[in-house]
């Protein structure tokens, strides 16, 4: 089985998608995965670490980037749909999953032309335009809020959750002890957030007198990892404070409360890992949607939700200092997320992509048209590949998994 992966830019469409692909090499007859993606993406440096090959083409956004960026978006549409024809022709997957981000657009919509089974997984409770429009096209929509299911044709629809990388899930299945010392995990999504990172500045100008019973680990993004720094030292806070969480199972692992986004694969992983959150929704997120994520979880007491606009630091400072104060509310909202979670999500999705091959390809899928022996094929799959480097270009780097 040959699974082709479309889509990323940012970490809450691409690791879905990794999460996938780990599961379908593993545990199902996928012997290949390829992921389409952009130099620009998140794609061009983690694919290739994980051991994937990566095709990119050249798709650009088209809302919310300006005028500049939407001729730029819409000049770049005919070459990123040449390029996709290209790259199916050349792949010849057995199924082909759209992810989210610019392109997955161009790669699923060429790919149900061609008559190549496939679907999309949307994250978040608000689709996005895109997998909106691709929803017509494809013969399953994947889905992690009941409240998406309601933008797609009723028949299409699963409603799985959204798949978290193997990592992580190892982690997130051993048991939840509670820490010595109460810990916050601060975090703005893959991108960092600015708005995270100054309330959470303000706000220890309100802790001052809990200096030496907080551990705090803040992920600040790529511009503020200076000024945060900076700030937690001249206010006497021993923090850790990185650009970029690399283990991210260990810092959820390691947290008392979470404070970040709303990103809907952030909230996926926080339910499995049954972690209490205090949610900032990205205010300038698409139709608001990182706000109807953060209610679904508000909804059922696993966490609590601030708008931006509305929260000061000294307000942030008296929720964390509450939330630490009363840690049988904590429980109860860790147990609550742990109730929304979907550890399955990935292997369910897996399912569903192994039958759209078999009833459009036959068990062997096109592994005759693709130049293989189907008997050569290892049921239960083959391991995944050791990383060969960082090579992104272009159709150069595939590689047997
Ligand atoms: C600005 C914007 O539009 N953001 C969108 C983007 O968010 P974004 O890319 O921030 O996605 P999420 O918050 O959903 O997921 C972040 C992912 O990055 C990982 N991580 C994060 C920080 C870090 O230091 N290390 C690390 O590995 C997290 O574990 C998680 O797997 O995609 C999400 C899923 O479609 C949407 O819900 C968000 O609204």
């Amino acid at each position: 089985m040959k699974v082709l992966i479309a889509g990323g830019g940012t970490g809450g469409h691409l690791y879905p998608g990794i999460a996938l692909a780990e599961e379908v090499v593993t545990r199902h007859h996928a012997n290949q995965v390829v992921f389409v993606g952009t130099t620009r993406g998140l794609e061009a440096r983690v694919v290739p670490r994980e051991g994937y090959p990566l095709e990119t083409i050249q798709a650009r956004g088209l809302k919310g980037k300006g005028l500049v960026g939407f001729i730029q978006g819409l000049f770049a549409l005919p070459m990123s749909f040449i390029e996709s024809f290209r790259i199916l022709r050349r792949h010849k997957p057995d199924v082909v999953v759209g992810v989210g981000g610019y392109s997955s657009g161009p790669v699923v919509l060429a790919a149900a032309l061609l008559g190549i089974p496939t679907a999309v997984q949307e994250q978040n409770a608000l689709p996005g335009l895109t997998n909106k429009l691709l929803g017509k096209f494809v013969r399953v929509v994947f889905t992690a809020f009941e409240g998406a299911s309601a933008f797609f044709p009723a028949g299409k629809v699963q409603l799985v959750g959204n798949p978290i990388r193997r990592k992580l899930m190892d982690n997130f299945l051993r048991s939840n002890a509670p820490h010595e010392t109460f810990s916050l995990l601060v975090f703005g999504g893959s991108l960092g957030a600015r708005g995270i990172n100054q309330r959470m500045l303000d706000a220890l100008d309100h802790l001052g007198d809990l200096k030496g019973q907080l551990k705090i680990v803040h992920q600040t993004g790529k511009n503020d990892l200076e000024t945060v720094r900076q700030g937690y030292a001249a206010k006497g806070f021993d923090a850790e404070v990185v650009e970029f969480i690399d283990d991210m199972s260990s810092a959820y692992a390691l947290a008392s409360l979470v404070v970040c986004r709303a990103g809907a694969t952030t909230l996926a992983e926080l339910m499995v890992a049954k972690k209490a959150s205090i949610l900032i929704p990205f205010p300038f997120a698409t139709d608001n949607h990182q706000e109807v994520n953060a209610q679904a979880l508000v909804g059922s007491g696993a966490a609590l939700m601030f708008r931006e606009s509305e929260l000061s630091g000294e307000k942030l400072a008296s929720e964390i200092r509450r939330l630490k104060n009363e840690p049988e509310r904590l429980r109860q909202m860790e147990k609550k997320a742990g109730l929304m979670g979907r550890p399955e999500a990935a292997k369910e999705l897996a399912d569903v992509l192994v039958d759209l091959m078999v009833k459009k390809y036959g068990p062997d899928g096109r592994a005759e048209a693709r130049g293989e022996d189907p008997r050569a094929k290892k049921p239960g799959g083959s391991k995944k590949p050791k990383p060969e480097g960082g090579n992104s270009s272009s159709g150069s780097n595939e590689k047997q998994v």
